[in-house]
């Protein structure tokens, strides 16, 4: 019975065809399924097959059910990328980033990720936010990230947007991880060179630097003079902040005093201004400098406001797998500064309009343009007996005096002070608020770095520029920025005949003549003249006599 059972089980499912091999199952005594017993038997068949339909239907349910929660799964993970993509697009919008490269890595969402995504120490973040920087600007977002990757970058965005900081804190991460690996190294030279085009923005730049990198144990240095560059160079030091001209200098010194065949970062900031050839401009010395950088690792990154078409041409043939970050509209004026023209007929009438704005009580602290170093003397002298804290910087004056009066400046101790194309690029006075172009700018570019001065780090300010009959050939490009960045202008300026790429070329290289700001008359001119080198001279020999009487052992201290 048992053997009969288990033969049945067996067979369950074997179909027997009893009408053809019936003849068979007499011989081997197979018994024919009696329709009473036979009952159980097919019941028993019929249990069984149930079971195994059973079986096989649970087998392919969850085979099913893999396969739908496999394509749940990678619908999940699609509509999850998918989703990162749209919020990546939202941030990339919402903050005006454009890239262009291949690999973009995604913007930062905050100063957090710096962290968390990319292993920044704790230090820099915390030497970050304590400049209360609460949320990355546009620019940050996205060339921090690629410089933290290591990726040659060209960045463009509008002035005061902190560009600065964006440079700074990939490099800091880069060489505040070198450091331990490196101890005892003897003249490897500086590891990151940042070139800018003044003396006041290198020493501006290296303040950013060291505010960034308090803790970090980095040496920042910025060599102003020649007297002391040698003793300055035989320090070590990781970060060597300076204009082109120093650099130039100290290469072809006989016994060169810096070396920069070691360097992993070259950053030029106010990098199309480096561009220009020319008198006012770096080509030279940048083709020189970049040929000494011989690093095969070397990373590159340029910054400005402002880029020309040929140097963006110059980033791709000459940059590796470069990427181009551009944050808003290219070479457009802050849309945080309201800007206004003024027509003042000729000289003299730009003369009453300032005063015209003293009267109307102008907040300091104020920054006044003029196109030349003998201009900016003339409206110095013109204004020094109004009732206000004057002062004025230009290339003439020396090094000590041009750091008091940036000094003074930022102090609040000056109110107004005029400048020349010096200041135009890239220094940061916090919260000036009017800048005043009492020269019309030469070039559109320099319109946009002068009025950037104000209306920075998110902040409002204002703009005014004077112009007479002799600056119409640019009036109709600087009113359409003026349009451009919202504010009005008459309708006339936009729609009048644009000058020439020739002559635009011409007025950026050579400033117009303009009538002398001086309102007295030459013989008193001279007067004054020869009065304040006399006062000048008077000083000068007090200062000496004072220390003359001094005790000799006081003056040996
Ligand atoms: N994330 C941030 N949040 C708030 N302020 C910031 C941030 N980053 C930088 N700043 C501030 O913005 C100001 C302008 O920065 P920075 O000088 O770097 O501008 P920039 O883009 O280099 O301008 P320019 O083109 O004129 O050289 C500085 O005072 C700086 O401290």
């Amino acid at each position: 019975m048992q053997g009969n059972s288990l033969f049945r089980k067996l067979t369950a499912f074997a179909k027997f065809d009893m009408k053809r091999f019936g003849g068979d199952a007499d011989l081997v005594k197979v018994n024919r399924p009696k329709q009473d017993l036979n009952g159980a038997a097919a019941v028993e068949n019929s249990v069984a097959q149930k079971e195994l339909g059973q079986q096989e239907k649970a087998g392919s349910e969850s085979e099913g059910k893999r396969k739908k929660k496999k394509k749940q799964k990678k619908k999940t993970a699609a509509q999850l990328a998918l989703r990162r993509e749209e919020e990546l697009n939202h941030l990339r919008n919402k903050h005006h980033i454009h890239a262009n490269g291949t690999d973009v890595p995604p913007p930062l969402a905050s100063f957090q990720e710096l962290q968390d995504t990319y292993g920044v120490s704790e230090v820099i973040l915390r030497n970050v936010l304590a400049q209360g920087y609460a949320e990355p600007t546009g620019i940050q977002r996205q060339a921090v990230p690629l410089m933290l990757q290591g990726r040659d970058t060209m960045a463009c965005a509008p002035t005061g947007s902190g560009k600065t900081a964006a440079f700074i804190v990939p490099v800091l991460h880069d060489l505040s991880q070198l450091m331990g690996e490196e101890n005892g190294e003897e003249n490897r030279g500086p590891r990151a060179l940042i070139l800018v085009p003044t003396r006041e923005l290198a020493k501006q730049s290296q303040r950013e630097f060291r505010k960034l990198s308090k803790g970090l144990g980095l040496k920042i240095c910025v060599v102003e003079k020649e007297q002391t560059m040698a003793k300055k160079c035989q320090q070590q030091f990781d970060i060597l902040v300076t204009t082109p001209n120093r650099l130039i200098y100290m290469l072809k010194n006989e016994l060169p005093l810096v070396t920069v065949s070691n360097l992993r970062w070259l950053v030029v900031d106010e990098c199309d201004k480096m561009f220009e050839a020319g008198k006012q401009g770096f080509r030279d010395q940048l083709g020189t400098i970049y040929q000494a950088c011989s690093n095969p690792n070397l990373r590159r990154a340029l910054f400005s406001a402002t880029f020309a078409q040929d140097v963006e041409e110059w980033c791709k043939l000459n940059l590796d797998n470069v990427v181009q970050v551009h944050i808003g509209a290219k070479n457009t004026a802050t849309n945080t500064v309201l800007q206004e023209l003024v027509f003042t007929g000729d000289e003299y009438g730009k003369l009453l309009a300032f005063r015209n704005l003293i009267k109307e009580g102008m907040t300091p602290p104020v920054l006044v343009f003029v196109q030349s170093k003998d201009r900016a003397k003339q409206l110095y002298t013109e204004l020094m007996y109004e009732n206000i804290r004057i002062d004025v910087m230009h290339a003439d004056r020396p090094q000590g005096q041009r750091d008091e009066v940036v000094k003074n400046f930022r102090l609040g101790l000056i109110w107004v002070l005029v400048c020349t194309e010096l200041m135009g690029r890239g220094i940061d006075f916090k919260g000036v608020n009017l800048v005043v172009n009492y020269d019309f700018p030469t070039s559109a570019i320099s319109y946009i770095h002068r009025v950037g001065r104000t209306g920075r780090a998110g902040k409002k300010g204002r703009a005014v520029t004077f112009f007479t009959e002799n600056d119409k050939p640019l009036l109709r490009n600087i009113a359409g920025m003026i349009r451009q960045a919202g504010c009005p202008v008459p309708e006339y300026m936009t729609a009048m005949k644009r000058p020439g790429k020739k002559e635009r070329r011409n007025l950026a290289q050579n400033v117009p003549e303009r009538k002398s700001i001086l309102t007295m008359d030459v013989r008193d001119q001279e007067r004054l003249k020869r009065k304040r080198k006399l006062v000048h001279k008077q000083s000068k020999d007090r200062k000496k006599m004072k220390l003359s009487a001094k005790p000799a052992s006081q003056n040996q201290k």
